[in-house]
């Protein structure tokens, strides 16, 4: 589906140096359009059914007691011992209230922040701010939502061309392994932006709720996008710049059904985000997540209410590489499904993102190119296995 010629055909030049204009990185119009070949396919006479097809949703093969499809299975060991008895990591813990302190903690704060980014690419949050009544609650309308009968949720499905909606993991190619999740995804931000015929209604407090977590974490995100700019000695607003005004939040509802074979079946395949930041609340009791460092895959603890915080390939690119866009992944569990919710914070649609000025010198040359609209083609790459940022390597 990707060609590198064509890739090259597409680049564009928006002034100089050459801009990558990601969504051009795909044969076809830019859309989701183009690629949800097996989305047409399953609309059509194919006499495939949707199981073969990969579109139904996990939750109804565990209620079907239908036998584990082949296309769940991971056959090869490239993404490692698919082990939920890993180590514990001992990921590092940052308290985000004292980096906005000009005193010597916050200081000190700032370094461990700028240590935690370039060693782990990710961290808990602790003292950000939101009350621990407001993510509890936060969860149990995440949890009320993904509990509604399949016929409820089906009223937000995804449509083939889109990428919101309710449904199973997108199915791009037909050779890719599906992951073990249902999920609902959603703009948020900018709020014209919003596609209100994906917003459930049910939970009634469900739209009012999503609104304010949004609204908190994106204060967050715009602190720690300053903050992360001090942390390296700049000027605290070149991240923010490159991230505008308009920025682009998404949410992503994360449903781990049960699943029968944990050591075959992967609830997410090894990833690093295309946002700048992500901000993940975790299910409070059951495990999952994991993350890839120094080649050995950790399991993330469980912190009630801390918020679990990772950057993403645009952060990678705007640091010139100094922070890192770590890799992970969620495991399946035989006993207990699992719920989270993932908030992607993204530069605003047609921003030129790129490393900053002042992280390029001789002895660390630019190692990006400059691109836009990074997150459009994300997926694409993703469900196959790729690394995006490696497309856009100098
Ligand atoms: O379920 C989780 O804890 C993480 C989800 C995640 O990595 C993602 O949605 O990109
Ligand atoms: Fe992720």
């Amino acid at each position: 589906m990707l060609s590198s010629s064509i890739a090259l055909a597409h680049m564009f030049i928006v002034g100089q140096p050459q801009t990558f204009d990601l969504t051009l990185l795909i044969t076809g119009p830019p859309t989701f359009t183009s690629l949800a070949i097996t989305g047409d396919d399953m609309a059509g006479t194919s006499p495939r059914t949707k199981a073969e097809l990969g579109c139904t949703s996990v939750q109804e093969l565990v209620i079907t007691g239908d036998d584990l499809p082949e296309r769940y299975i991971y056959k090869d060991s490239d993404y490692g011992v698919m082990d939920a008895s890993l180590p514990l990591m001992n990921m590092p813990i940052i308290d985000i209230g004292r980096l906005k302190s000009s005193s010597p903690t916050g200081e000190e704060e700032l370094e461990n922040l700028r240590s935690a980014l370039s060693s782990w690419g990710c961290f808990q949050a602790i003292n950000h701010g939101i009350e621990s009544s407001f993510l509890d609650k936060v969860r149990d309308v995440t949890k009320q939502l993904l509990e509604l009968p399949m016929e409820e949720k089906q009223r937000y499905s995804r449509a083939p061309d889109d990428i919101e909606g309710y449904g199973n993991d997108m199915v791009l190619s037909d050779n890719q392994t599906l992951d073990w999740t249902d999920r609902l995804f959603l703009t948020v931000n900018p709020e014209d932006q919003r596609k209100l015929n994906y917003w459930p209604q049910n939970p009634e407090v469900f739209r009012e709720t999503m609104h304010e977590h949004a609204t908190n974490l994106r204060l967050i995100a715009e602190d720690l996008l300053k903050a992360m700019a001090r942390s390296l000695n700049l000027e605290e607003n070149c991240f923010l710049n490159q991230y505008g005004d308009a920025a682009i939040m998404q949410l992503r509802f994360n449903f781990y059904p049960r699943c029968p074979r944990p050591d075959l079946v992967l609830g997410l395949k090894p990833h690093a985000d295309g946002s700048a930041i992500t901000i993940v609340l975790q299910d409070i009791e059951v495990e999952g997540l994991q993350f890839l460092k120094d080649d050995q895959w950790g399991r993330v603890p469980i912190m009630p209410h801390a918020l679990l915080i990772n950057v993403g390939d645009q952060i990678e690119i705007m640091s010139n590489g100094i922070f890192k866009s770590p890799v992970h992944r969620v495991v399946t569990n035989s006993k207990r499904e699992r719920i989270s919710l993932a908030i992607f914070c993204s530069p605003e649609s047609g921003k030129e993102v790129e490393p900053v000025e002042g992280l390029i010198d001789d002895k660390r040359p630019r190692l990006y190119k400059k691109v836009k609209n990074y997150v459009d083609t994300y997926f694409q790459y993703y469900q196959q296995g790729k690394r995006p940022i490696d497309a856009v390597k100098v």
